[in-house]
């Protein structure tokens, strides 16, 4: 599995934002995505996931497990997203906001048992019955990543997932996320405004502020 950013170049009211983009990241690979504010970070996400809104113009291509991405419905494009802010449920446990990420088509015990062993995999077994209001930053942040990786994304984007954490926190944090996302083997782009998080020796997009 791989995924191909194909002389991606997109224009916002007929001026473009970027032009001509190529990255390609391999399977366990987290290439960041770097540049100032307004360079099009997030419209470059919009564009991967397939939510792209507003008076934009696209060309090139998205190429993720050998298929153009052109046309394919979001539900449909195997992308995870995992933003700053989580979205999980603070008056449910952990291990009932984790079984959101899972198919419908699983029953209820199979739905049990891979978030159990997912929890186990992740080193997060001991917060399976925590409500979610009770964990920390850190803890939250890589609940809400797991419930990501379980609905078996082709390509995981995280956006600023590290922003609000303290300095401190921060770092190992890192080291946990680009861990679980390597045992996934499936390629990442994590969008971020700091270097230090960036992983050695990993690809980096920088985008440059053309639309001011
Ligand atoms: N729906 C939209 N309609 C019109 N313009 C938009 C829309 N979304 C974003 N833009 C503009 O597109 C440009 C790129 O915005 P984008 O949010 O992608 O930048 P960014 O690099 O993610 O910025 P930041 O680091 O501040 O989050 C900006 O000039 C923004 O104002």
């Amino acid at each position: 599995m791989s995924f191909i950013i194909k002389q991606l170049t997109i224009h916002l009211n007929q001026k473009p934002l970027f032009d001509a983009l190529n990255l390609t990241v391999a399977n366990g690979e987290i290439a960041a995505v770097m540049g100032p504010s307004g360079s099009g970070k997030s419209t470059l996400l919009a564009a991967i996931s397939g939510t792209l809104a507003g008076n934009f113009q696209m060309h090139g291509d998205l190429i993720l497990n050998d298929q153009s991405l052109k046309g394919v419905a979001i539900e449909k494009r195997g992308v995870g997203i995992l933003f700053q802010d989580d979205l999980l449920f603070p008056h449910l446990d952990v291990c009932e906001n984790l079984i959101f990420g899972l198919p419908a088509s699983m029953n209820k015990k199979e739905k049990l048992d891979r978030v159990h062993q997912a929890l186990m995999t992740s080193g997060l077994e001991k917060f399976e019955h925590r409500d979610v209001s009770t964990l920390s930053g850190g803890q939250r942040a890589r609940v809400s990543l797991l419930r990501t990786l379980l609905s078996n994304p082709s390509l995981i984007l995280l956006d600023e997932p590290f922003s609000k954490l303290d300095t401190e926190l921060r770092a190992q944090f890192r080291e946990r996320v680009f861990e679980q996302i390597q045992s996934y083997n499936i390629p990442a782009l994590l969008v971020t405004h700091d270097k230090e998080d960036v992983p050695e020796g990993s690809t980096t997009l920088i985008l440059e502020s053309h639309y001011a």
